[in-house]
């Protein structure tokens, strides 16, 4: 079938064409069709919508990219068939079934995913079956080298090439921000490129954007880390390992990161950059990804395992993460919190002493500290400035403002303290619901949006006195977040009523 071209203002491939062709070529919204320009004799495939009203029968409208590809502009004419779908859909199906994937199958569907060969219902399909039915250690080794192979790679002058990364699910887990100046200060080369927000409210490459660009390319990531020993950016913008963020497109509003899924993509990551020494943070508590030491040391055996298959020295640091680290969640706020501890604040204690803690074990893998003396070594950059001086170093290549100071950095204007309902001791912080108060005012979207812990586990608080503080950036999402936050009560002062469900309410429920 001829179809004449209108190009539409959608980034990607597709096309929308009208009920009726549809209904000629026998394809269903969803369905694939080649598209040939014989003009050029170039074609390509892509994924189909079907609509009675955007356009007239006769006619197609097609994405950008597809457009851009096949040379066409408004007016052409393009032939049209439908198309087989591509052989990854069968490897996804043969997930689906909790079939065990081949390097190669993994390899085809990655690479669908990355040519946009793959819908995004396919995709979510891949995402889903592998969160339901597991990835075994050599397919998740397969999808960590397939991820990179269709990626770039990048090699630095410097070695050896250290990294660190946290799987998450802790909120206010700032530490990066500390870790890297503080290893770069130390003389070693990190290029650290992170994610965004996953399942919490503020991935690392969402803080440093408060501070400076996050998206470069990995040839712009390979000359600022040849030239001032490190760099925060996002993972998602480099082309390194680009099927990462696809995958974590789909976890992120369900805010689930599967086991094999989040090992490699965390391990693409570090194979892109030619990592040798690797510490990742695992995280444990009841409330976070990992719930016991005995699933953190398993979890710690898996990455170690994929390390030493592709070369890497990987150790794992098992953390705390009953409660928040620190005390400020979402971007604008754990950025200052992270600025203050490296302009020389000596509290909060837990961002400190894991930040140190996991550089430490870094700095004596990469032999810049004997063994058992990391932490010091790590705590004496922090104290004596180092740090900070490297930190403005690596804000001011990626072309923010050096002269940052925490105190500039502000929340969002709409705030509400909550009080404790009762005198007593916080006995617990809910980080899966903390982290949904924060989203749901804005985070991590809205810079400024987020919570500020005033009191953690173990404060004495009086009643009336604010165990925690929401803000937005508006009045409406701030009174959805307070909604939110009277539901799940994410914060627990001891003695405290939860709720009180009065007698004529259940005779009403059971009336219904
Ligand atoms: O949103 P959740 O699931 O908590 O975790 C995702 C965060 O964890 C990792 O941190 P880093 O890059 O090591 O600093 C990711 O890159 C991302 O920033
Ligand atoms: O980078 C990351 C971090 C946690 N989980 C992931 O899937 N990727």
């Amino acid at each position: 079938m001829q179809l004449l071209v209108q190009r539409v203002d959608i980034a990607g491939r597709g096309a929308f064409i009208h009920e009726e062709d549809a209904r000629r070529l026998g394809v269903f919204d969803g369905d694939r069709l080649r598209v040939l320009y014989p003009e050029t004799g170039k074609s390509t495939p892509i994924v189909v919508d079907i609509t009675t009203s955007l356009l007239t029968p006769g006619t197609i409208s097609l994405y950008n990219v597809t457009c851009t590809d096949l040379g066409l502009g408004d007016g052409d004419m393009v032939e049209v068939h439908t198309a087989i779908p591509p052989s990854s859909i069968r490897f996804i199906r043969k997930k689906m079934d909790n079939g065990r994937l081949t390097a190669e199958e993994v390899l085809t569907i990655v690479r669908d995913m990355v040519n946009e060969a793959l819908s995004l219902n396919e995709i979510t399909a891949f995402v889903t079956a592998s969160y339901i039915n597991g990835l075994d250690i050599d397919e998740v080794e397969s999808l960590t080298r397939a991820m990179v192979e269709t990626g770039e790679k990048i090699e630095f002058a410097g070695h050896p090439v250290v990294d660190k990364h946290s799987i998450g699910g802790v909120p206010g887990n700032k530490i990066t921000l500390l870790v890297v100046p503080i290893i770069a200060a130390a003389g070693l080369t990190i290029p650290k490129t992170s994610s965004r927000a996953i399942t919490g409210a503020g991935g690392t490459a969402d803080l440093m954007e408060v501070l400076a660009p996050v998206n470069f390319t990995a040839e712009e990531v390979q000359m600022m880390t040849d030239r001032v020993g490190g760099v925060i950016v996002w993972g998602g913008s480099t082309n390194i390992a680009p099927a990462d963020d696809l995958i974590i497109r789909v976890e992120y509003p369900f805010k689930i990161d599967e086991r094999g899924q989040m090992i490699a993509s965390v391990m693409a990551k570090k194979f892109a950059v030619g990592a040798e020494i690797v510490v990742i943070d695992i995280p444990v508590g009841p409330t976070t990804k990992v719930h016991t030491m005995q699933d953190a040391r398993r979890l710690a055996q898996d990455f170690i395992e994929i390390g030493s298959r592709l070369g890497m020295q990987v150790e794992c640091a098992v953390t705390y993460g009953d409660s928040p680290v620190g005390r400020a969640i979402g971007p604008n706020l754990e950025v200052a919190e992270a600025l203050s501890v490296l302009e020389g604040a000596e509290t909060p204690n837990s961002l400190i002493e894991k930040s140190v803690a996991v550089a430490g074990i870094l700095l004596e893998m990469a032999g810049k500290a004997q063994r058992g003396e990391g932490e010091e070594v790590a705590r004496s950059l922090l104290a004596s400035g180092a740090a900070l001086e490297k930190f403005r170093e690596i804000i001011a290549i990626q072309g923010g403002k050096p002269d940052v100071r925490s105190s500039d950095i502000i929340p969002g204007a709409y705030q509400a303290e909550i009080p404790a309902p009762v005198s007593g001791y916080v006995v617990s912080l809910n980080n899966s619901g903390l982290v949904t108060v924060a989203r749901i005012a804005g985070a991590p979207h809205d810079k400024g949006a987020g919570i500020y812990c005033n009191a953690k586990i173990g404060t004495q608080v009086r009643k009336g006195e604010t165990i925690y503080t929401i803000y937005a950036e508006s009045q409406e999402l701030l009174n959805r977040a307070l909604e939110e936050a009277r539901r799940l009560y994410p914060v627990v002062v001891e003695g405290m009523l939860l709720d009180r469900i009065p007698q004529d309410s259940i005779e009403l429920d059971r009336m219904d």
